[in-house]
């Protein structure tokens, strides 16, 4: 479970935080927002507090470039990282690059490499008129999962909708990161391929991401405990 900390300033991050018991340690994921507002600061000052950190910039850039920006993430104790899978094999491989090499430099264990595949924000007809990529959106996550595999990235962000796909295609041990879960009745938002904490559990995901349902609920941490509660079948 990796809460989405999609907040404007650290004051908000962390005071969003102080509302969970001090020995609840969690998995959150720091985004482009509060990460370009509040910088590598914000990463030590969450880690400081014992919680695990899923980096999620989502890099897509020439291979040089995110090469030498995954160094520097790399250097920054976080578990977990993104990057485009529609970047290309090249790029994708010169990420883990950087990344190891970043980690190395420290003395740290590499973060895990996640590509991303198809936003869940993206539909069918997002896909076919927008982007121009014909087929399913499901045949497009399974071909970067599959790219992705190919390019040595641990595991690939998707929807929950084709977790059970990409692990009949590139195998279990290949990680289905999903965000876009929404519990029974909650609003969906912006997002289009969604699914219900239990469902996702159901499909095989490895990990859900988990912002609005929790960081704007009347009681967050009640929320968090309800999710994961789904989602362990409890
Ligand atoms: O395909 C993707 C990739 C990343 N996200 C991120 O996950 C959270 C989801 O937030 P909710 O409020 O639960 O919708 C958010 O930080 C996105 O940037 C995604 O939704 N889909």
């Amino acid at each position: 479970m990796i809460i989405a900390l999609d907040f404007p300033t650290a004051e908000r991050a962390l005071s969003f935080l102080d509302q969970f018991p001090e020995d609840l340690h969690v998995t959150v994921k720091i985004g482009m927002e509060l990460f370009y507002a509040a910088g590598p600061a914000i990463v030590k000052a969450v880690q400081e507090r014992g919680h695990a950190i899923f980096l999620d910039l989502k890099l897509h850039d020439i291979p040089n470039t995110v090469e030498a920006a995954m160094r520097v993430i790399g250097q920054l104790g976080v578990t977990y990282t993104t990057v485009h899978a529609a970047g290309g094999h090249v790029m994708l491989a010169a990420a883990k690059r950087g990344l190891v090499a970043g980690a190395a430099a420290q003395g740290l264990p590499a973060p895990k490499l996640l590509a991303i595949t198809q936003l869940t924000s993206t539909n069918q007809s997002i896909l076919n008129a927008d982007q121009q990529i014909k087929g399913t959106v499901q045949q497009s996550v399974v071909h970067y999962a599959d790219l992705a595999k190919a390019s040595n990235c641990d595991g690939v962000i998707c929807s929950a909708q084709e977790v059970a796909a990409i692990h009949e295609a590139v195998g279990t041990d290949f990680l289905g990161i999903t965000p876009g879960i929404r519990p029974q009745r909650a609003q969906a938002d912006d997002q289009q391929r969604v699914m219900t904490p239990q469902a996702a559990a159901k499909a095989g995901s490895n990990g859900l991401v988990v912002g609005r349902p929790i960081t704007q609920a009347a009681d967050p941490v009640v929320a968090y405990q309800q999710i994961v509660k789904e989602w362990s079948g409890q």
